[in-house]
């Protein structure tokens, strides 16, 4: 709703109230309408402030009623019908606003804001365009080019920022409602022509602004739609009259707004804020569990991860103790954290942070830090002998997490005298640019350290997801498969060529043998090697492509034992023109190295298109989803899907692997898995989960409905 009040006398004050982010619901349009209308028509009203209750301006169209049909007043003749109006209207803007909500604020005559407040047009991010006039009145006000960037990108703009654009004509540190309604007095009776936006004139954008953009967004934004969308409404803005210019808008809207892009995008949103409400096995879950604060914390060991760590903790006001295991280690952790935040400083015109970090080779320094967050190799016994001595060190309300990708937790937590205070909290790398944290709770976490480390991932930036604990947890587990399938497709006939292509046509930045390369070959060869697959520890009497009784493809253990380790050493599974290159070459050595390894096992390669490529190695990860869903290890599929958008390039504008399921149809992903499960019974995990066939068998219930054959979540190996 809006409410309406009148101020000295000839202020129309109407406040957005619909809390927590005053979006624009059919109620709030409505009222808004309505209380416009008795403003303009009240004689001793000479002006007008629209403001937003508790704090925010308003958040922008109320995106739930989008999944059903739009009822109530429309926006764009609201919005008309305030800047045709007679009385100045002054948008006061504290908090934010946003989509609808800025568009609301363009149609005023004026916007004054509070100097932390933030504007902007993320509608892209939504699968949309800002099809409320924002598309048309934001480069009337700003000039074509900060427009179609703002509108492209959907970037939030800081008060001060827009303050410089043009987008807000004063901002103010006081009151801002205050201010903004001395400022609608002291304008009354002055010309309002120059102050509608829709009557502006554009001034002409530079020349190929529109073909520039269009190709970066093809090579940033692969696969999205709207962002072109974007171009072509800013465009029309630029070389159409306003109402023409308003029709493209709509009709370009229109296109996007039932687009699977859209809906996914839409889940996205709300699945990014549904997995910060965890929950437990033993019933725990957010709202009834306090997290503790953290004013100290550890890392242990400096390498690829902690360094990562270091760094956003100090990015956060943390202050850390950094220990590493000798001078030669310590020295270079040290380093590469401080040239990281000298970077951000000289960024952000600030002194660096470095003071924050104490650096040490001593574990005794930690006997006073709230929580440590070990990172050291991937090795159970050295791990638990850190943690023994942790155990013994650490003040007794200490939290002690880990940052491993696979092992077990409860068998870390054993090792302490507590271990109600062990949680994982898996980081991915690199820790200071990656979203996504898997907090992984064990049988004994107790929900205050989930709560502590859940509330210490948002305070970083994160997009924690709070998942149980086995082999790999949720990401990992799932991944492994994904892996397994390309090499597998590279056995029978593919190049790593092909599957990278298609892999990278379906969304992902980069294919999966590209990212091999860049985090290196023996990632995977060490936890091949720990798991008994490879290495000394291996079962010699099966036959090399077989292991623990199932299809296995030394492929990659070979390329490893030849030294190609991917980017680093010039060679992997293409070929970089030094050490450290970045730029793939397709890699004739490879090739013939797979036709010589195809024909020493008798495999005849055969042609393999993009859609096996695609349905074997995205239909099994997503197999693997429905079985952790089965095992409780993650609560509900947005949790499997905020994982894979923030920690693994899953296309945002595909939702993840579970909508996607949901999108392509669960009983073709069962059909399809069936039918390689057949060809392939060798590879057990292509049998379809129980889930994936229970859903089907009920009619394949749309994916919000899933969680009602879910059971409990737990924590299980
Ligand atoms: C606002 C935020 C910055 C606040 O962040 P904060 O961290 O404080 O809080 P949360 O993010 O946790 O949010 C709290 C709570 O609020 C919910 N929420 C937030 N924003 C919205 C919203 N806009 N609508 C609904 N609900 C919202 C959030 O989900 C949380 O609740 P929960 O229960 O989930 O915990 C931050 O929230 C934020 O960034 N919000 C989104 C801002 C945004 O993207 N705004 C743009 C919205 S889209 C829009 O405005 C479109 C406009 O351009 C208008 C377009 C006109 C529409 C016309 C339709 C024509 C259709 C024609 C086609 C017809 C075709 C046919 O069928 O024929
Ligand atoms: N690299 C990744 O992509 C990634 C992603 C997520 C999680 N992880 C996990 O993070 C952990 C660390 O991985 P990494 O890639 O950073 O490894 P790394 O080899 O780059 O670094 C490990 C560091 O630990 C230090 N170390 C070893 N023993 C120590 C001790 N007793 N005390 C203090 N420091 C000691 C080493 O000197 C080294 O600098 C592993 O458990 C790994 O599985 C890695």
């Amino acid at each position: 709703m809006a409410k309406y009040s009148r101020l000295h006398g000839s202020v129309g004050l109407i406040s957005l109230a619909n809390p927590p982010v005053n979006a624009l619901s059919s109620v709030v349009r409505h009222a808004i309408s309505e209380k416009v209308a008795k403003a303009f028509r009240d004689p001793e009203v000479t002006c007008v402030v629209i403001c937003g209750e508790n704090g925010v301006f308003c958040g922008g169209a109320d995106i739930r009623e989008f999944a059903s049909t739009m009822r109530g007043p429309p926006l764009v003749p609201m919005i008309d019908a305030i800047e045709e109006g007679e009385k100045p209207v002054v948008a006061a803007i504290e908090g934010v606003a946003f989509g609808g909500g800025l568009e609301l604020a363009l149609g005023c005559h004026y916007r004054i804001a509070h100097y932390k407040a933030r504007v902007g047009l993320p509608e892209v991010t939504l699968g949309l365009l800002p099809a409320a006039g924002g598309t048309q009145r934001l480069p009337r006000l700003t000039g074509v080019a900060p427009a179609l960037q703002l509108i492209t990108t959907g970037r939030h703009v800081a008060a001060p920022e827009a303050l410089k654009l043009g987008i807000v004509d004063q901002v103010t540190e006081q009151n801002t409602v205050e201010v903004a309604v001395q400022f609608a007095k002291s304008v009354v009776g002055q010309a309002l022509h120059n102050r509608r936006l829709s009557l502006r004139q554009l001034s002409c954008p530079p020349d190929g602004l529109f073909e520039e953009t269009m190709a970066q967004i093809k090579q940033r934004a692969r696969g999205a739609v709207a962002p072109i969308a974007c171009v072509q409404a800013v465009k029309a803005a630029a070389t159409l009259p306003f109402k023409a210019g308003m029709d493209k808008e709509r009709d370009l809207m229109a296109t996007l707004f039932n687009s699977g892009q859209a809906k996914a995008l839409q889940y996205s949103f709300f699945a990014q804020r549904s997995v910060a409400k965890w929950n437990l096995p033993n019933g725990a879950h957010s709202g009834i569990s306090k997290a503790r604060a953290v004013h100290r914390a550890a890392v242990i060991g400096l390498g690829t991860m902690g360094r990562g760590i270091v760094v956003s903790l100090v990015r956060a006001g943390i202050s850390v103790i950094a220990m590493e295991t000798n001078e030669k280690q310590l020295h270079t952790g040290k380093k590469m954290v401080i040239a990281i935040l000298e970077k951000d400083a000289q960024k952000h015109n600030a002194a660096p942070r470095a003071d924050l970090v104490h650096f040490t080779e001593r574990l005794s320094d930690l006997s006073n830090v709230d929580l440590v967050i070990e990172a050291v190799y991937e090795d159970m016994v050295l791990k638990k002998d850190i943690f023994k001595q942790l155990s013994m060190i650490c003040k007794p309300d200490a939290f002690l997490c880990t940052n491993t990708s696979a092992l077990n937790v409860d068998e870390l937590a054993a090792v302490t005298g507590r271990p109600e205070m062990v949680v994982g909290m898996h980081f991915f790398a690199p820790a200071h640019v990656m979203k996504l944290l898997e907090v992984v709770y064990g049988q004994h976490s107790s929900p205050e350290a989930v709560a502590t480390a859940m509330q210490l991932g948002k305070r970083l930036g994160k997009v924690s997801v709070a998942v149980g604990n086995c082999p790999g947890f949720v990401g990992n587990r799932m991944m492994k498969l994904y892996v397994e399938q390309a090499h597998f497709l590279l056995e029978e006939g593919a190049t790593p060529e092909q599957v990278d292509e298609a892999l990278e046509e379906f969304g992902f930045a980069m294919g999966i043998f590209k990212v091999s390369d860049l985090s290196g070959l023996d990632v995977g060869w060490r936890v091949r090697k720990e798991a008994g697959l490879t290495g000394a520890g291996v079962d010699w009497k099966e036959p090399p492509r077989r292991r623990q009784g199932r299809r296995y493809s030394p492929l990659a253990d070979l390329l490893c034992e030849k030294g190609h380790l991917g980017q680093k050493t010039s060679r992997g599974w293409y070929l970089y023109e030094k050490p450290g290159g970045r730029d793939p070459k397709p890699d004739q050595g490879l090739h013939s190295f797979l036709v010589e390894y195809r024909s020493k096992y008798g495999l005849k390669a055969r042609r393999i298109d993009k859609d096996e490529v695609l349905e074997r190695c995205l239909f099994s990860l997503i197999n693997e989803g429905f079985c952790i869903l089965d095992d409780g290890i993650a609560s509900g599929p947005e949790d499997v899907d905020v994982i894979y958008v923030h920690g693994y390039g899953w296309p945002r504008h595909r939702g993840g692997p579970m909508f996607y399921a949901d999108m392509v149809g669960l009983s073709k992903v069962l059909e399809r898995l069936e039918f390689y499960h057949q060809a392939h019974p060798d590879v057990p995990y292509l049998k379809p989960s129980p889930l994936l066939r229970k859903l089907v068998r009920n009619g394949s219930p749309p994916i919000r409905e899933w969680r009602e054959f879910l059971k409990r979540p737990h924590s299980h190996l």
